[in-house]
């Protein structure tokens, strides 16, 4: 006979205890109490809350003996259902249906001697719950929503045990432990539980299945799994997170002092950023004055989101755009270059009228230094067996977020989002970017994001290799120009920016790294949104036609 238990909590109420403070005689007391204990018997715990509503708390236990017949009369699931803290009407409807629905599985599965499920509405001992969690099978805990939820920590660390216990229960110490877990995968634990089955709690038949599949897990398994929980845990404790929170303080107050703070945006959109002091706003007379200055100019302009708006929806440039692009292409000082994350088509579709145009396309994995030459690949990567790792990530979030698609492109993976719910996505897309970053950490790729985007793509740096190839051609850059406005263009603005005073500038050289909006960036400058930078660039342009006008008339 295989006793399953599982816990209903009304409330959280417990507070951690060191093992030290257990009274273990009535530890052990307890755990030889029959029926709650023999070699024999499997214990299950599940916790909840009224107030959170549980839609699959008992109607997927009812599915577990409706789907695993083979389950019924040896596993019996016993609730402890904790006092409620509130006693709202809500409360009192989640009561009377537990009750209700306890009171029907035991009708329809139980027979004489046999209730599968034992519900327990008195309050338990701190000793008695801590006696429960080492005794189950399983922990599971199928909460909609919740902050942390420290339950399956604390069950992971009783499954553990210590010499004490294993001498109490006359375990043998050297038999590894096990611990099993179903999870919702809406509790804040979720993600650190690697070991843990996770369940949408929603979905009745996906949690039965999971109650089935955490019994029948062979038991090297249940080993195994236990083995990562334990690690977890016992490596991530409070002095862990006390440390981890001094250092990002520290961090964060490294540079206060000499860092401006700045409240943007407006109701739910506010926040308080810390921008460098050397970080302005571009002024136009400023940048004109030094292009017309200097002899030999590399631009970097990046392309959506920084001359195209993020909200337009046909995103093909403009005649103005083209306008100002071949304006300052013409001028024979300049090295004009469109960095941009799209695929070479789309850049070769949309530029074919700008001649002189150099194009980096898929973010500088392909160059094209003018419209006539061939595209090269840039970056020295033929192996992309990343993708294999990417791909069915970036899967799971689309399967999850409604609205979100992957984009393939030759040397790139995007997941966009553009027309998922805003909040919900960028909560996804913060997550999926932390997920990438830690399974490709091994991988030659960089994960960015970018408007509405994660996306993932060959390390390599366009900024540089312009660089390189101008100097090859003997032209010494006196006058740097690069504009982004999202994470992706952060590399360029840190290679233009760093390469001040080294060989591939000249000494005089004068460098605007410019990004768009107020942010905290590796850029000096910014301006506010795409008009301004295109008001910019549209100034730059008149620069040249005039002095192009100029040096006609003196010539005639
Ligand atoms: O480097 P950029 O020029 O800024 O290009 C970055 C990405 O552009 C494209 O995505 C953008 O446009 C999409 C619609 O046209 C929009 O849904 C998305 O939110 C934008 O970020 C492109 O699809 C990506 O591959 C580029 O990386």
């Amino acid at each position: 006979m295989f006793l399953a238990l599982y816990l209903l909590v009304y409330a959280k109420t417990y507070i951690y205890k060191p093992w030290t403070t257990f009274s273990w005689p009535r530890i052990s007391f307890f755990l030889k109490f029959p029926p709650l204990w023999n070699k024999e018997t499997y214990l299950r715990f599940s916790f909840s809350c009224p107030t959170r509503k549980r839609p699959t708390k008992f109607p997927s236990r009812i599915h577990l003996y409706q789907q695993h017949p083979d389950w019924r009369g040896k596993v019996v699931l016993v609730q402890i259902a904790n006092p409620a803290r509130g006693r709202g009407r809500d409360v009192q409807e989640v009561q009377s249906e537990t009750y209700s629905t306890a009171k029907r599985i035991n009708e329809t599965f139980g027979r004489p001697g046999y209730s599968p499920v034992v519900l327990i509405d008195t309050p338990l001992q701190f000793y008695e719950r801590i006696a429960y969690y080492m005794i189950a099978e399983c922990c599971m805990v199928t909460a909609v929503r919740d902050g942390m939820n420290l339950i399956p920590y604390e069950y992971i660390i009783c499954r553990q045990g210590n010499e004490k216990l294993d001498e109490t229960l006359q375990l043998d110490p050297s038999v590894p432990k096990k611990s099993m877990l179903v999870v919702s995968e809406f509790i804040g634990c979720s993600p650190s539980l690697s070991g843990a089955i996770r369940v949408n709690p929603w979905n009745i038949d996906a949690v039965a299945e999971a109650m089935d599949h955490a019994l029948v897990v062979p038991e090297s398994e249940k080993q195994l799994r236990h083995e990562k929980h334990y690690r977890y845990v016992s490596t991530h404790d409070v002095g862990y997170w006390a440390q981890s929170f001094l250092q990002d303080l520290e961090r964060a107050c490294r540079d206060h002092l000499r860092r401006r703070c700045w409240g943007i945006g407006f109701g739910l959109g506010f926040r308080v950023i810390s921008l460098d002091p050397n970080f302005r706003k571009l002024s136009l007379d400023h940048i004109v004055s030094a292009y017309k200055r200097s002899r030999n100019r590399a631009i970097l302009l990046d392309y959506d989101g920084t001359m195209m708006a993020p909200s337009v929806t046909d995103k093909t440039p403009n005649p103005e755009v083209i306008g100002f692009l071949n304006s300052l292409c013409r001028d024979p000082k300049n090295v004009v270059f469109l960095v941009s994350g799209r695929d070479k088509k789309t850049l070769t579709d949309w530029f074919s009228s700008c001649e002189k145009l150099g194009l980096a396309a898929e973010h500088g994995y392909f160059m094209r230094q003018r419209h006539d030459e061939d595209w090269e690949t840039c970056v020295p990567v033929t192996e992309f067996d990343w993708k294999q790792t990417a791909e069915p990530v970036m899967k799971l979030y689309t399967e999850t977020t409604d609205g979100s698609t992957i984009e393939t492109k030759e040397s790139a993976l995007v997941w966009h989002y553009q027309y998922a719910d805003p909040d919900f996505g960028s909560c996804q897309a913060k997550e999926l970017l932390d997920h990438l970053e830690s399974v490709l950490a091994n991988d030659p790729v960089s994960v960015k994001s970018g408007q509405h985007i994660v996306e993932v793509k060959p390390q390599g740096l366009v900024a540089e290799r312009l660089l390189e190839t101008m100097r090859e051609k003997g032209m010494l850059p006196d006058f740097v120009l690069c504009v982004g406005d999202d994470r992706s263009d952060e590399d360029m603005f840190e290679v233009i920016t760093s390469a001040v005073a080294g060989p591939a500038l000249s000494p005089m050289a004068e460098v605007f790294a410019c990004t768009v909006g107020q942010k905290p960036s590796k850029a000096k400058y910014y301006l506010k949104d795409t008009m301004e930078i295109v008001r910019m660039l549209q100034g730059l342009a008149t620069a040249s036609e005039q002095a192009a006008r100029t040096a006609s008339q003196v010539s005639r």
